[in-house]
Protein backbone atom coordinates (compact mmCIF):
# COMPACT_ATOMS: atom_id res chain seq x y z
CA UNK A 1 0.00 0.00 0.00
CA UNK A 2 1.38 3.41 -1.03
CA UNK A 3 1.95 5.96 1.73
CA UNK A 4 -1.08 8.38 2.42
CA UNK A 5 -1.15 11.67 1.08
CA UNK A 6 -2.43 14.62 2.84
CA UNK A 7 -4.97 17.22 0.95
CA UNK A 8 -4.55 20.61 1.28
CA UNK A 9 -6.62 23.22 0.39
CA UNK A 10 -6.08 27.02 0.35
CA UNK A 11 -8.88 29.23 -0.56
CA UNK A 12 -8.30 32.58 -1.89
CA UNK A 13 -10.16 35.50 -3.45
CA UNK A 14 -11.35 34.36 -7.04
CA UNK A 15 -10.62 30.62 -6.37
CA UNK A 16 -9.59 27.61 -4.08
CA UNK A 17 -6.41 25.27 -4.59
CA UNK A 18 -6.21 21.61 -3.78
CA UNK A 19 -2.58 20.16 -2.83
CA UNK A 20 -1.91 16.24 -2.46
CA UNK A 21 1.26 16.22 -0.32
CA UNK A 22 3.34 12.58 0.17
CA UNK A 23 2.30 12.39 4.00
CA UNK A 24 5.93 11.68 5.10
CA UNK A 25 8.50 14.27 4.19
CA UNK A 26 11.18 13.37 1.31
CA UNK A 27 15.02 14.15 2.66
CA UNK A 28 16.40 17.38 1.28
CA UNK A 29 14.52 20.83 -0.29
CA UNK A 30 10.73 21.80 1.26
CA UNK A 31 7.68 19.52 0.25
CA UNK A 32 6.47 19.62 -3.30
CA UNK A 33 2.56 18.67 -3.83
CA UNK A 34 2.47 15.40 -6.05
CA UNK A 35 -0.64 17.09 -7.66
CA UNK A 36 -2.59 20.09 -7.81
CA UNK A 37 -6.13 21.89 -8.62
CA UNK A 38 -7.10 25.31 -8.85
CA UNK A 39 -10.89 26.04 -9.37
CA UNK A 40 -12.64 29.52 -9.65
CA UNK A 41 -15.46 29.84 -6.81
CA UNK A 42 -17.88 30.23 -9.34
CA UNK A 43 -17.84 26.35 -10.26
CA UNK A 44 -19.04 23.84 -8.70
CA UNK A 45 -16.44 22.01 -6.43
CA UNK A 46 -17.56 18.22 -6.23
CA UNK A 47 -17.11 17.38 -9.94
CA UNK A 48 -13.62 18.48 -10.09
CA UNK A 49 -12.77 17.28 -6.61
CA UNK A 50 -13.68 13.56 -7.18
CA UNK A 51 -11.73 13.54 -10.76
CA UNK A 52 -8.46 15.04 -8.93
CA UNK A 53 -8.99 12.84 -5.51
CA UNK A 54 -9.71 9.69 -7.53
CA UNK A 55 -7.11 9.69 -10.14
CA UNK A 56 -4.47 11.42 -7.52
CA UNK A 57 -5.67 9.39 -4.47
CA UNK A 58 -6.85 6.56 -5.23
CA UNK A 59 -6.55 4.79 -1.92
CA UNK A 60 -8.09 7.45 0.07
CA UNK A 61 -6.09 10.64 1.48
CA UNK A 62 -4.77 10.75 5.33
CA UNK A 63 -7.20 12.53 7.57
CA UNK A 64 -7.93 15.31 8.46
CA UNK A 65 -7.80 17.56 4.84
CA UNK A 66 -6.97 20.72 6.24
CA UNK A 67 -8.24 24.09 4.93
CA UNK A 68 -6.73 27.92 5.30
CA UNK A 69 -7.36 30.46 3.06
CA UNK A 70 -8.49 34.60 3.16
CA UNK A 71 -12.11 34.34 1.74
CA UNK A 72 -14.39 33.49 4.36
CA UNK A 73 -17.47 33.35 2.26
CA UNK A 74 -15.34 31.38 -0.50
CA UNK A 75 -14.34 29.22 2.58
CA UNK A 76 -18.25 28.55 3.63
CA UNK A 77 -19.36 28.09 0.16
CA UNK A 78 -16.39 25.31 -0.45
CA UNK A 79 -17.34 23.38 2.35
CA UNK A 80 -21.14 23.77 2.21
CA UNK A 81 -20.68 22.13 -1.23
CA UNK A 82 -17.89 19.69 -0.01
CA UNK A 83 -18.82 15.92 -1.81
CA UNK A 84 -18.64 13.92 1.28
CA UNK A 85 -17.72 10.85 -0.76
CA UNK A 86 -14.59 12.54 -0.89
CA UNK A 87 -13.98 12.68 2.98
CA UNK A 88 -14.83 14.72 5.28
CA UNK A 89 -14.86 18.31 4.49
CA UNK A 90 -11.25 19.87 5.92
CA UNK A 91 -10.75 21.38 9.17
CA UNK A 92 -9.47 25.01 9.23
CA UNK A 93 -5.72 25.20 10.18
CA UNK A 94 -5.81 27.55 13.69
CA UNK A 95 -4.66 30.54 13.75
CA UNK A 96 -2.63 29.38 17.04
CA UNK A 97 -0.95 26.92 14.90
CA UNK A 98 0.30 29.51 12.57
CA UNK A 99 1.38 31.93 15.23
CA UNK A 100 3.31 28.87 16.38
CA UNK A 101 5.38 28.61 13.55
CA UNK A 102 6.01 31.91 12.43
CA UNK A 103 6.73 35.37 14.27
CA UNK A 104 4.83 37.98 13.37
CA UNK A 105 6.24 41.81 13.21
CA UNK A 106 3.30 43.46 11.88
CA UNK A 107 1.94 45.91 13.53
CA UNK A 108 -1.81 44.50 13.81
CA UNK A 109 -0.47 40.66 13.20
CA UNK A 110 -3.79 39.37 13.22
CA UNK A 111 -4.95 41.19 10.34
CA UNK A 112 -2.34 39.65 8.54
CA UNK A 113 -3.66 37.28 5.40
CA UNK A 114 -3.14 33.72 5.94
CA UNK A 115 -1.73 33.33 3.01
CA UNK A 116 1.17 35.90 3.86
CA UNK A 117 2.09 33.89 6.41
CA UNK A 118 2.02 30.73 4.84
CA UNK A 119 3.90 31.93 2.09
CA UNK A 120 6.73 33.41 4.31
CA UNK A 121 6.91 30.01 6.50
CA UNK A 122 7.53 28.06 3.05
CA UNK A 123 9.90 30.45 2.03
CA UNK A 124 11.93 29.57 5.35
CA UNK A 125 11.53 26.03 4.29
CA UNK A 126 12.90 26.88 0.59
CA UNK A 127 15.54 29.51 1.14
CA UNK A 128 19.29 28.44 1.14
CA UNK A 129 21.18 28.02 4.90
CA UNK A 130 22.99 31.30 5.77
CA UNK A 131 20.23 33.38 4.21
CA UNK A 132 18.91 36.22 6.59
CA UNK A 133 16.12 37.17 4.47
CA UNK A 134 13.81 36.12 1.75
CA UNK A 135 11.00 37.77 -0.24
CA UNK A 136 8.02 36.32 -1.49
CA UNK A 137 5.52 38.15 -4.39
CA UNK A 138 2.45 36.51 -5.19
CA UNK A 139 1.24 37.52 -8.47
CA UNK A 140 -3.02 36.38 -7.13
CA UNK A 141 -6.20 38.12 -7.50
CA UNK A 142 -4.11 40.85 -5.46
CA UNK A 143 -0.27 40.86 -5.55
CA UNK A 144 1.60 40.50 -2.39
CA UNK A 145 5.19 40.97 -1.97
CA UNK A 146 6.78 40.61 1.64
CA UNK A 147 9.18 40.02 3.22
CA UNK A 148 10.97 37.42 5.69
CA UNK A 149 13.63 37.16 8.39
CA UNK A 150 14.71 33.60 8.49
CA UNK A 151 16.06 31.83 11.36
CA UNK A 152 19.94 32.08 12.03
CA UNK A 153 19.32 28.47 13.83
CA UNK A 154 16.39 26.81 12.04
CA UNK A 155 16.70 23.46 14.40
CA UNK A 156 16.62 25.27 17.63
CA UNK A 157 12.83 25.50 18.41
CA UNK A 158 12.93 29.12 19.29
CA UNK A 159 14.08 30.60 16.78
CA UNK A 160 11.14 31.41 14.11
CA UNK A 161 11.36 32.93 10.47
CA UNK A 162 8.99 36.24 11.14
CA UNK A 163 6.79 37.55 8.62
CA UNK A 164 8.28 41.54 8.28
CA UNK A 165 5.03 42.67 5.91
CA UNK A 166 5.50 44.11 2.60
CA UNK A 167 3.05 45.48 -0.11
CA UNK A 168 -0.26 44.74 -0.97
CA UNK A 169 -1.53 46.05 -4.79
CA UNK A 170 -3.98 44.84 -7.25
CA UNK A 171 -3.48 41.92 -9.24
CA UNK A 172 -3.38 41.91 -13.12
CA UNK A 173 -6.81 41.19 -13.54
CA UNK A 174 -8.00 44.00 -11.12
CA UNK A 175 -6.01 46.42 -13.11
CA UNK A 176 -7.28 45.73 -16.16
CA UNK A 177 -10.89 45.37 -14.58
CA UNK A 178 -10.78 48.89 -13.51
CA UNK A 179 -9.67 50.62 -16.45
CA UNK A 180 -12.51 49.09 -18.05
CA UNK A 181 -14.63 49.63 -15.26
CA UNK A 182 -13.65 53.52 -15.07
CA UNK A 183 -13.57 54.87 -18.25
CA UNK A 184 -16.13 55.00 -21.95
CA UNK A 185 -13.77 53.05 -24.17
CA UNK A 186 -11.69 50.56 -22.54
CA UNK A 187 -12.56 47.02 -23.22
CA UNK A 188 -12.58 44.17 -20.68
CA UNK A 189 -9.31 42.33 -21.46
CA UNK A 190 -7.74 38.48 -20.08
CA UNK A 191 -4.79 37.41 -19.96
CA UNK A 192 -3.52 34.29 -21.12
CA UNK A 193 -0.09 32.99 -22.61
CA UNK A 194 -1.00 33.71 -26.46
CA UNK A 195 -2.73 36.62 -26.07
CA UNK A 196 -0.40 39.68 -27.50
CA UNK A 197 0.55 42.40 -25.20
CA UNK A 198 2.57 44.16 -27.68
CA UNK A 199 0.60 47.20 -27.60
CA UNK A 200 -0.22 47.26 -30.84
CA UNK A 201 -3.71 47.42 -30.81
CA UNK A 202 -6.00 48.81 -27.43
CA UNK A 203 -6.22 45.34 -26.06
CA UNK A 204 -2.58 44.63 -26.33
CA UNK A 205 -1.52 47.91 -24.96
CA UNK A 206 -3.54 47.19 -21.69
CA UNK A 207 -1.88 43.70 -21.40
CA UNK A 208 1.62 45.41 -22.19
CA UNK A 209 1.06 48.38 -19.60
CA UNK A 210 -0.69 46.35 -16.78
CA UNK A 211 2.07 43.33 -16.93
CA UNK A 212 4.89 45.93 -16.86
CA UNK A 213 3.55 47.84 -14.41
CA UNK A 214 3.41 44.27 -12.37
CA UNK A 215 6.83 43.44 -13.22
CA UNK A 216 8.46 46.98 -12.56
CA UNK A 217 7.03 46.65 -8.59
CA UNK A 218 7.94 43.38 -8.62
CA UNK A 219 11.45 43.89 -9.64
CA UNK A 220 11.75 47.09 -7.61
CA UNK A 221 10.87 45.30 -4.08
CA UNK A 222 12.06 42.33 -4.66
CA UNK A 223 15.32 42.86 -6.18
CA UNK A 224 15.20 46.15 -3.55
CA UNK A 225 15.28 44.74 -0.46
CA UNK A 226 18.20 43.71 1.84
CA UNK A 227 20.03 45.23 -1.17
CA UNK A 228 19.38 42.12 -2.91
CA UNK A 229 20.53 39.72 -0.59
CA UNK A 230 17.46 38.64 0.45
CA UNK A 231 16.45 35.02 -1.22
CA UNK A 232 13.46 35.98 -3.66
CA UNK A 233 10.71 33.80 -4.64
CA UNK A 234 8.11 34.41 -6.97
CA UNK A 235 4.28 32.25 -6.47
CA UNK A 236 0.76 33.14 -7.91
CA UNK A 237 -1.26 32.15 -10.69
CA UNK A 238 -0.16 35.23 -12.80
CA UNK A 239 3.74 34.52 -11.85
CA UNK A 240 4.31 33.11 -15.04
CA UNK A 241 2.99 36.08 -17.19
CA UNK A 242 5.12 38.17 -14.29
CA UNK A 243 8.63 36.37 -14.84
CA UNK A 244 9.92 37.25 -18.72
CA UNK A 245 9.56 40.82 -17.63
CA UNK A 246 11.53 40.97 -14.74
CA UNK A 247 14.88 43.06 -15.67
CA UNK A 248 16.63 43.15 -12.43
CA UNK A 249 16.18 40.23 -10.05
CA UNK A 250 15.88 36.62 -11.34
CA UNK A 251 13.39 34.93 -8.27
CA UNK A 252 13.31 31.39 -7.66
CA UNK A 253 9.80 30.02 -9.23
CA UNK A 254 7.91 28.46 -7.01
CA UNK A 255 4.43 28.00 -8.31
CA UNK A 256 2.68 26.35 -5.13
CA UNK A 257 4.25 28.10 -2.09
CA UNK A 258 1.78 28.68 -0.25
CA UNK A 259 -0.11 25.12 -0.64
CA UNK A 260 3.55 24.10 0.20
CA UNK A 261 3.35 26.10 3.44
CA UNK A 262 -0.07 24.73 4.16
CA UNK A 263 1.13 21.65 4.18
CA UNK A 264 4.26 22.50 6.51
CA UNK A 265 1.34 24.09 9.05
CA UNK A 266 -1.15 21.06 8.71
CA UNK A 267 1.66 18.52 9.46
CA UNK A 268 2.82 20.03 12.33
CA UNK A 269 -1.25 20.39 14.29
N1 LIG B 1 -3.88 30.06 -16.89
C1 LIG B 1 -3.36 31.21 -16.46
N2 LIG B 1 -2.26 31.69 -17.02
C2 LIG B 1 -1.75 32.83 -16.58
N3 LIG B 1 -2.25 33.56 -15.60
C3 LIG B 1 -3.36 33.15 -15.03
C4 LIG B 1 -3.95 31.93 -15.41
N4 LIG B 1 -5.01 31.75 -14.65
C5 LIG B 1 -5.05 32.80 -13.82
N5 LIG B 1 -4.08 33.62 -14.07
C6 LIG B 1 -3.82 34.87 -13.39
O1 LIG B 1 -3.49 34.59 -12.07
C7 LIG B 1 -4.11 35.47 -11.17
C8 LIG B 1 -4.86 34.68 -10.15
O2 LIG B 1 -3.92 33.94 -9.48
P1 LIG B 1 -4.17 32.91 -8.32
O3 LIG B 1 -4.86 31.74 -8.83
O4 LIG B 1 -2.87 32.78 -7.64
O5 LIG B 1 -5.03 33.73 -7.36
P2 LIG B 1 -6.55 33.81 -7.07
O6 LIG B 1 -7.12 32.55 -6.59
O7 LIG B 1 -7.22 34.49 -8.20
O8 LIG B 1 -6.48 34.80 -5.93
P3 LIG B 1 -5.85 34.74 -4.54
O9 LIG B 1 -4.84 35.83 -4.59
O10 LIG B 1 -6.96 35.10 -3.69
O11 LIG B 1 -5.26 33.42 -4.26
C9 LIG B 1 -5.01 36.33 -11.97
O12 LIG B 1 -4.41 37.61 -11.99
C10 LIG B 1 -5.03 35.71 -13.35
O13 LIG B 1 -4.90 36.63 -14.37
C1 LIG C 1 -3.79 40.76 0.67
C2 LIG C 1 -4.60 39.53 0.38
C3 LIG C 1 -5.90 39.91 -0.34
C4 LIG C 1 -3.77 38.66 -0.56
O1 LIG C 1 -4.44 37.49 -0.91
C5 LIG C 1 -4.90 38.74 1.68
O2 LIG C 1 -3.71 38.34 2.27
C6 LIG C 1 -5.70 39.54 2.67
O3 LIG C 1 -6.88 39.69 2.52
N1 LIG C 1 -5.02 40.07 3.73
C7 LIG C 1 -5.60 40.82 4.80
C8 LIG C 1 -4.84 42.08 5.09
C9 LIG C 1 -3.36 41.91 5.38
O4 LIG C 1 -2.75 40.89 5.01
O5 LIG C 1 -2.77 42.81 5.98
K1 LIG D 1 -2.74 34.44 -2.72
Amino acid sequence: MPSPRRLVVEVGNSRWKAGLFPEKASRGGPPEPVATLRVAHADDPAPQLRAFLAEHAPHGAAAPAVWSGVNPAGAAALLAAWPTDCGPPPIELPRAALNRLIANGARQPERVGADRLLNALAAAALAPAGCEFAAVADCGTATTIDTVRLPAHPLSAGDRPEFLGGAILPGIVLCARALHAHTAQLPEVSFTEDAPADGRDTEAAIRFGVLEMQAAVVDRLLGGWAEGTAFQILTGGAAGLTVDRLRRCEPHLAPHLTLTGLFLAARDL
